[in-house]
């Protein structure tokens, strides 16, 4: 089975900072996998988010995605790789809130050539539709502006972004946190079809130690992490 992301002697410490906040040995997750991380809260998950997003780069360390070493590609490269191959779900959502749930969702594919090639002859807005009828957006919901929309609804519609045009990985930064356990239930459920069908990796981030049953494969933070137990790589 091939990788997805690659962690190798990752650590990571904010300026001025006495200790890291992350020292990660190593870490893969294969193409395909659901992965469930968790950790308490200011563990360091959306921190450890971004390196692998290459929002933020680490040193020393090194971190993989697709087999590209995200440090020895420049800024421009990195934004490139993120918008192709890198799905993400913000735990709010981060809608434009005028913005119609359908163009919400395309404007996902309008800076990633990669993603708006991988829908392979279809159009951007009949992808999106596929996808937000597929998450149980209706066609009324689907014009209507973000803002209208429940939390669930707009839940489903950043889900939809995040997914259009098959990128490699999607991230999920605690994204059922607004949910009832029945929603929630259901979004999992919904995130992990999407993912099977375009065989994306999912890397989904949570507090919630009761979601870790749903998932083939859970990681707590605090056991990769040894900075957590005051040791450093
Ligand atoms: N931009 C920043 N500059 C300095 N320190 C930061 C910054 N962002 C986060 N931190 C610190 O890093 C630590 C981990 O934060 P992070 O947001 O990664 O944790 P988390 O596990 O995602 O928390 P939560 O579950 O509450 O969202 C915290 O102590 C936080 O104060």
């Amino acid at each position: 089975m091939s990788t997805c992301v690659e962690l190798n002697q990752l650590e990571f410490s904010w300026p001025g900072a006495q200790s890291p906040l992350l020292s990660i040995p190593q870490l893969s997750l294969a193409r395909g996998e659901r992965v469930l991380l968790r950790g308490a809260s200011g563990s360091g998950k959306s921190t450890l988010l971004s390196l692998i997003a290459g929002i933020y780069t680490t040193a020393p360390g090194q971190v993989q995605v697709l087999g590209h070493d995200l440090a020895k590609l420049n800024q421009h490269q990195r934004d490139r790789l993120r918008a192709n191959e890198i799905g993400y779900i913000f735990q709010q959502f981060n809608l434009l809130p005028y913005l119609s749930a359908i163009a919400n969702v395309t404007l996902a594919c309008q800076f990633a050539p990669a993603r708006r090639q991988r829908l392979a002859g279809t159009s951007i807005n009949a992808s999106a539709t596929v996808l937000l009828d597929r998450l149980g957006l209706s066609a009324e919901q689907q014009q209507q502006p973000a803002h209208q929309l429940s939390v669930g609804q707009q839940q489903r519609v950043a889900a939809a972004r995040a997914l259009l045009g098959s990128p490699a990985l999607i991230i999920a930064d605690e994204p059922t946190s607004a949910l009832d356990q029945a929603h929630r239930d259901d979004f999992i459920q919904l995130l992990f079809e999407a993912c099977a069908e375009q065989e994306t990796t999912l890397l989904f981030v949570t507090h919630d130690a009761t979601l870790a049953p749903h998932f083939p494969r859970a990681i707590e933070l605090q056991e990769i992490n040894q900075a957590a137990a005051g040791e450093h790589v």
